[in-house]
C-alpha cells in the first residue's frame, strides 16, 4: 500500500478496521470491461465505511462502490479504490405484519428472497436474476415485467447513504425527500448506500405458462390483454422467425409443479447454442437458421407449443441468462411497441412492400450484411400511476406504462459479435425516434448532450442534488462525466480515463487517474496493471 495511505491511517489513532487488498482485478459478470483499483475495500460495519470514506478524503482518492458488477457497462471501472459490500450484507429488523423489512446494502437479492421466505414474504417483483446487490440493482433502475408493479426502487421505503464528509443522511419521502430521491437511482455517484428499508409482500407461489406462436398474434393482442391478462408477463421476440414466447404468470394456491425437464434444455441446448452462435462468428447468414432451429428445440417448432409449471415466485421470475453478452435496453412508451418492432422486423429482414409485415422502417442505416441475435427481450413496467416518489434519473414514462426493449448479443467464447456497431446504431435511432431513454446500467451509445435532452430538468435537479452532496467528486468516474455530468469543470476528486486496452481472453482494460489540486495522487501507471499481465491476462498494444 502507498506509504502516503499508511501514515494518514496511523493518524486515526481507533481500533476501526479498514480491511483493504491490493491486487484485485474487477470485471463486470460478461467480462466486457476489467480494471485495477488501486485497493479493494470490503468493509463489515458502518463505521468502516465512515472510516474509509474520511481516509479517501484525507488521501485524495475517488471511491467507486461495486455490488457484484452484474452493470454490462465500464460504470464499475475504477484505479482508484473499489469499495464492496459483500460482507455487509445482514437483515437487520422484520415487521411482518407490515411486511417491512431492513437490511445491509450489500446483500444480494438471492439472499434476501431466502431470509424473508424464512418469515413468509417475499420480494413484490424480481428481473432476470436474483445474483445482484439490492443497493446496485436499485442504483441502476433494475426493474422486472409487470403492469403491476414499478421499477425495484418503487419498493425502498428509506435508505441511508455515507456522503463524501463521512457524515450519515437517512433520507425517504419525508425526510431529505430531495436526496431520497436523487439516491432511488444514484448511479454510484452520491455517496455509498449503507442501509435500506425494503417494503416486502406475504410469499407468493407463481402459475407460469409460456406459449410459442407467430408476432403477429402477438401485436394482436397488444391492445387488448397481452399485458394484463396476468400480474407478470414477458415477451422473447425472435426477430428472424417472426415468433414470439408469451411468458405470464399469476399467483396461485396450487400446490408446486416443477418445469417440466427436457433432455435438451439444460446443459446441452446451452453448449449446443453457444457452439452454434461461435459458428456465426464465421458465418452470421447462418443466424436466422439458428433461431428456427434453437428456440424451436427449446419451445417447439409448431406454433402453440405450451410449457407451465407453479413455482415460488423467487425462483419462477428468474431465467437462464446464458453467456457473456452486450445488452442495449431502451424504455419506451408501451403504446409504440408494436411499431418499434414491426419497424425493427422490417429493417432486419430487408421486408418490401409485398410482405404482409412490411411497414417502412425509417432506419437511415443499411441492413445489409447485418445479422443479429435472439431474442429481443420485450418487458413493461408502470410508474405513471405511482404514490411513491419518482427518482430523478428514472428512465419509465411519467405519462403512462412503459415498454423495455432489450437487444441483447452474446459473445461467444468472450468474442465480440461482428453486427454490434451497425445493430445498435440502428436500434437507438428508432427508440430514441420514439422517444425513449436508455437503462443506465447497460451498453448504449447515445451520449451525454442526448442525455440532457432526453432528461431535461430532471437531470439538472440530480446534478445540483449531487455536487451540494459532493463537491469534490468523490464518487465520480469518466463514465458519470460522460453521460450525465455535463462538460462543466473537472472535479478535485474525479476520476479521468487515461486509456484502455483491448485483452486477451476478450473485454477492454479501463485505465484511470485521479489527480486534485495539489498534484498527482491514486494515479495510475503502466506497472499498475503489472499483476495482470502476470496472471491469465495479457496486455496487448
Ligand atoms: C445476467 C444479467 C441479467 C440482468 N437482468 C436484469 C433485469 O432483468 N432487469 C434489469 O433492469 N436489469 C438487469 N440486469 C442489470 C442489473 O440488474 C444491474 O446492472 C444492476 O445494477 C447490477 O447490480 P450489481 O449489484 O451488480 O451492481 P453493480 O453493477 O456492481 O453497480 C451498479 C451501480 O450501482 C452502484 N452501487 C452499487 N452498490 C452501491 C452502494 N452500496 N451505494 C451506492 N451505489 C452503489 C455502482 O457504483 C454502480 O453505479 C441484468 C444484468 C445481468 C448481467
Ligand atoms: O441485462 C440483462 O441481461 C438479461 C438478458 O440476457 C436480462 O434480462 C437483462 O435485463
Amino acid at each position: 500500500m502507498d506509504p502516503a495511505i499508511t501514515s494518514e491511517l496511523s493518524k486515526f489513532n481507533d481500533d476501526i478496521p479498514f480491511r483493504a487488498t491490493t491486487n484485485h482485478t474487477q470485471s463486470t459478470w460478461a467480462r466486457t470491461f476489467h480494471s485495477s483499483p488501486e485497493l479493494y475495500i470490503q468493509p463489515q460495519s458502518i463505521a468502516e465505511v465512515e472510516k474509509l470514506v474520511n481516509l479517501a478524503r484525507r488521501c485524495r482518492r475517488r471511491i467507486t462502490t461495486v455490488g457484484c458488477g452484474h452493470s454490462p457497462s465500464d460504470i464499475t471501472c475504477t484505479s482508484s479504490w473499489l469499495v464492496n459490500l459483500d460482507k455487509f450484507n445482514k437483515i437487520l429488523s422484520v415487521d411482518k405484519e407490515k411486511c417491512v423489512v431492513v437490511m445491509q446494502s450489500g446483500i444480494r437479492l438471492f439472499a434476501v428472497g431466502e431470509e424473508l421466505d424464512k418469515v413468509g414474504l417475499a420480494m413484490p417483483n424480481l428481473g432476470s436474476i436474483n445474483d445482484q446487490s439490492i443497493a446496485g440493482a436499485i442504483s441502476t433502475g433494475t426493474h422486472g415485467s409487470t403492469l403491476k408493479h414499478g421499477i425495484l426502487s418503487a419498493s425502498i421505503l428509506q435508505l441511508k447513504i455515507m456522503l463524501a464528509n463521512g457524515k450519515m443522511e437517512t433520507c425517504s419521502p419525508t425526510q431529505n425527500a430531495e436526496l431520497f430521491r436523487a439516491a432511488l437511482i444514484s448511479l454510484g455517484a452520491l455517496g455509498i448506500i449503507v442501509e435500506i428499508t425494503f417494503q416486502a409482500v406475504p410469499a407468493f407461489t407463481l402459475a407460469w405458462k409460456q406459449v410459442v406462436d407467430t408476432d403477429l398474434s402477438m401485436f394482436n393482442s397488444w391492445n387488448k390483454d397481452l399485458w394484463t391478462q396476468t400480474e407478470f408477463v414477458r415477451v422473447w421476440w425472435f426477430p428472424y422467425t417472426r415468433r414470439s414466447v408469451v411468458w405470464t404468470a399469476e399467483k396461485t394456491k396450487l400446490a408446486l409443479r416443477p418445469p417440466p425437464k427436457s433432455y435438451y434444455d439444460a446443459w446441452l441446448g446451452f453448449h449446443i447454442y453457444h457452439n452454434l452462435l461461435y459458428a456465426a462468428q464465421y458465418v452470421p447468414r447462418m443466424l436466422p437458421w439458428i433461431e428456427w432451429f434453437v428456440f424451436g428445440m427449446q419451445y417447439g417448432f409448431p406454433n402453440g407449443s405450451t410449457t407451465s409449471a407453479i413455482q415460488p415466485s423467487r425462483q419462477a421470475l428468474l431465467m437462464n441468462c446464458l453467456y457473456s453478452q452486450f445488452v442495449n435496453e431502451w424504455a419506451i412508451p408501451l403504446h409504440k411497441g408494436p411499431e418499434a418492432l414491426r419497424r425493427l422486423s422490417s429493417w432486419l429482414n430487408h421486408l418490401t412492400p409485398e410482405d404482409p409485415d412490411y411497414v417502412p422502417h425509417g432506419i437511415p442505416y443499411s441492413a445489409d450484411g447485418l445479422w443479429v441475435h435472439a431474442p429481443v427481450e420485450v418487458r413493461v413496467t408502470e410508474t405513471s400511476n405511482s404514490t411513491t416518489p419518482r427518482p430523478h434519473l428514472d428512465p419509465t414514462c411519467s405519462e403512462e406504462a412503459t415498454l423495455y426493449l432489450n437487444a441483447t448479443l452474446y459473445r461467444p467464447y468472450d468474442m465480440d459479435p461482428p453486427c454490434r456497431a451497425r445493430y445498435y446504431q440502428g436500434f437507438e435511432y428508432l427508440m430514441r425516434e420514439l422517444g425513449g431513454r436508455p437503462h443506465w446500467a447497460k451498453n448504449f451509445d447515445a451520449n451525454g448532450k442526448d442525455i440532457e435532452e432526453m432528461y431535461g430538468n430532471k437531470l439538472l435537479e440530480w446534478r445540483k442534488i449531487r455536487n451540494d452532496a459532493d463537491p469534490e467528486g468523490m464518487f465520480v468516474g469518466e463514465w458519470h462525466r460522460r453521460y450525465i455530468l455535463g462538460e462543466g469543470r473537472k472535479l478535485a476528486l474525479e476520476e479521468v480515463e487515461v486509456g484502455r486496452k483491448k485483452i486477451w481472453k476478450g473485454g477492454v482494460l479501463v485505465m484511470g487517474e485521479v489527480e486534485d489540486d495539489c498534484g498527482l495522487s491514486g494515479s495510475t501507471s503502466e506497472e499498475s496493471f503489472d499483476h495482470l499481465r502476470e496472471s491469465d491476462v495479457t496486455v496487448k498494444g
